[in-house]
């Protein structure tokens, strides 16, 4: 490894774009060396200025080119599987957006890729562990000062959604985050999901169910409710109250700066995740460097992305059905420990 870590991007998109500004100006001890998007003249733009980069139509191609030490997967969620395979291929560490891979059978091969590999290699995108609002609450849930914890209701609002949302990617991209947070901040699985959903907003696009109310068991006995609305309109919510058996905790409010002025008080709100979770992006990203440059993998693991899909695929279901749906997991391989603390 030279002195900075060889980093290749695959997709160019939304994300991809930020986090090659991110690896260029943000972190320390890396830089992209390779970028894949099949938008060739989407990858040019999102590299202009930087030195040294070679551009591919071909994701798995640019795993190839020279001075690629680690990889940093972008791309829609249903091409990851297949770069994923590819980074294992070649030994190379990954940080993978999530979702990990939409359906869970695909999410499965992923881990039973790298459980044969018996070493980890993946880190999978869930910034929100990295988020400092979100840690302040995991480690008051794990200190037990509030008691068990009952209840987490959550809420999830982006200002409108890409074109090509459906309503089964309300589950299994936007609420693959509660799920995934959920998981991690109880150290429970989630075992089984209903999903109702209101009359849809005048907002939302023809056809698409937005909002829903997506509703997880959990196998410690908790219940976690969320309500995803993704052309809310009015900017990105992000919120989780903890209810405890000695009391609550919520935290989403606390990010921004609240003005008062003579008989009125203003507060900001953030019209997307790039803002609201732009520290935790920067950690995620910085603590993967720093990781893969020691040779160590840390962070959300392909089990994690599993479960996730998992539950996520489950409450699809449950969406599709209007009843209560159970979330099937494989067994857990020795390499992934207990459930994600
Ligand atoms: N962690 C988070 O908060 C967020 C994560 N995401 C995730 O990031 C990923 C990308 O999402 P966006 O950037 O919003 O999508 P996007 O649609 O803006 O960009 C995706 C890009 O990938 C390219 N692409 C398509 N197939 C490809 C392939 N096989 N290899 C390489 N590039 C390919 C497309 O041409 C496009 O430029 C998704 O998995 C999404 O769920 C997206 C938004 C926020
Ligand atoms: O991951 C993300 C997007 O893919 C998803 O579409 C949004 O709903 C989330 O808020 C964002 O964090």
């Amino acid at each position: 490894m030279g002195d900075l870590l060889g980093v290749a991007v695959l997709g160019a998109g939304h994300m991809g774009a930020d986090h090659i500004r991110r690896v260029d100006q943000v972190v320390s001890g890396a830089r992209v060396v390779a970028v894949a998007d099949p938008d060739t003249d989407r990858a040019k733009e999102a590299v202009a200025g930087l030195d040294a980069v070679t551009v591919h139509e071909d994701a798995v191609a640019a795993l190839d080119a020279a001075g690629v030490e680690a990889v940093l997967i972008a791309s829609p969620g249903p091409a990851h599987e297949e770069a994923l395979l590819a980074a294992f291929a070649r030994g190379l560490p990954v940080l993978c957006e999530k979702p990990m891979v939409p359906d869970s059978t695909g999410a499965l091969r992923v881990v039973e890729a790298e459980a044969r590999l018996g070493r980890r290699l993946a880190q999978i995108g869930f910034m929100r562990r990295y988020d400092a609002e979100y840690q302040r609450l995991k480690s008051l849930l794990d200190s037990g000062q509030l008691g068990r914890p009952l209840m987490l209701h959550c809420t999830h609002r982006n200002v409108s959604s890409p074109p090509y949302f459906t309503s089964a990617m309300l589950i299994d991209s936007s609420v693959s985050h509660e799920i995934d947070a959920a998981r991690w901040l109880l150290g429970q699985e989630l075992t089984a999901v209903t999903v109702l959903s209101p009359r849809s907003s005048a907002n939302a696009p023809e056809g698409l169910l937005d909002p829903q109310l997506v509703l997880f068991e959990t196998d410690g006995g908790a219940l976690v409710d969320v309500e995803v609305f993704v052309n809310c309109g009015f900017g990105y919510q992000v919120r989780c109250e903890a209810v405890c058996e000695s009391g609550s905790a919520r935290i989403g409010d606390d990010h921004t700066m609240v003005v008062t002025t003579r008989g009125s008080t203003h507060e900001d709100v953030p019209l997307d995740y790039l803002v609201r979770f732009a520290d935790a992006y920067d950690r995620e990203v910085q603590s993967w460097v720093d990781a893969t440059r020691q040779g160590l993998v840390t962070g959300p693991s392909v089990w994690d992305g599993y479960a996730s899909s998992a539950v996520a695929e489950a409450g699809v279901r449950a969406l599709d059905s209007g009843g209560r749906v159970a979330v099937e997991l494989a067994p857990r391989p020795d390499l992934y420990g207990n459930v994600s603390r």
